[in-house]
């Protein structure tokens, strides 16, 4: 059964107030129990204002380790590159941004087996994984397509896998490397941002099926063991 409680917004500026304070705090409760904090963020369009605000926050950023929840296999100066948009806003600050593709990286496969090498040398878990979720009810970079079983089920020590998600998603048509629902799992603390009518019936519903969800979102939440707090505006 799936504990999850829905905080909602009139529209993203809102919300980013809301998100930026809560991750904050986080990352503040991070830093007092352990002296250094694990994050790892989402890319896409819907948290930028958030990251924007949570820029300001006055933290020890140089204690921080950010990684991206996902990435495309592309070039870091690639419109598309998730470290990319995470990098510019918190490598100033002074945090330690983590890339998890490297830029010769062409095969998803090995792409994926990399990443995982590189996470395994950080001090793990995750204090916050902040997922978004796509329309198709994608999660980080778990798809539907050929490597979703690994993603989902592989063995519970691997940390990111390499995917080809079928269909390729228009807006990012590319192969990339995803955390895995178990290393995402393992988070201290899960938070899930998204917006309009149309994503938030996706995510009642795949909450609603658990483990039966025909979407990659509801497969990840099935097995969580926190409870998961789940960000909405309306706009
Ligand atoms: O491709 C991706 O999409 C999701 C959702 O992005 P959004 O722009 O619809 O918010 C994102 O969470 C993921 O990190 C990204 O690689």
């Amino acid at each position: 059964m799936i504990e999850a409680e829905w905080w909602d917004y009139d529209d993203a500026d809102e919300m980013a107030d809301a998100v930026a304070g809560d991750v904050g705090f986080i990352i503040e409760s991070a830093l007092d129990a352990r002296g250094q904090a694990l994050i790892a963020l989402p890319g896409g369009k819907t948290p930028a204002p958030v990251f924007a605000k949570l820029a300001n926050a006055k933290i020890k950023w140089k204690n921080v380790t950010i990684i991206p929840t996902d990435d495309r296999l592309v070039a870091v100066n690639d419109p598309l590159s998730n470290v990319a948009m995470i990098a510019r806003t918190f490598l100033p600050l002074g945090a330690r941004v983590m890339p998890i593709v490297s830029e010769a990286a062409t095969d998803h496969h090995a792409a994926g087996k990399a990443a995982d090498a590189r996470l395994q040398d950080l001090h793990w878990p995750p204090d916050l994984v902040w997922l978004g979720m796509g329309a198709d009810g994608h999660t980080a970079s778990i798809f539907a397509g050929p490597d979703l079983d690994e993603a989902l089920n592989g063995p519970k020590a691997r940390r990111a896998v390499g995917v080809l998600p079928d269909p390729l998603p228009p807006e990012a048509p590319v192969a990339r490397v995803t955390l895995t629902r178990a290393a995402i799992l393992s988070a201290r603390t899960i938070l899930i941002t998204l917006s309009g009518d149309a994503k938030r019936k996706v995510l009642e519903k795949a909450i609603a099926d658990g483990p039966l969800s025909t979407v990659p979102i509801g497969r990840v939440l099935a097995d969580a063991e926190q409870p998961i707090d789940i960000h909405w505006s309306a706009a």
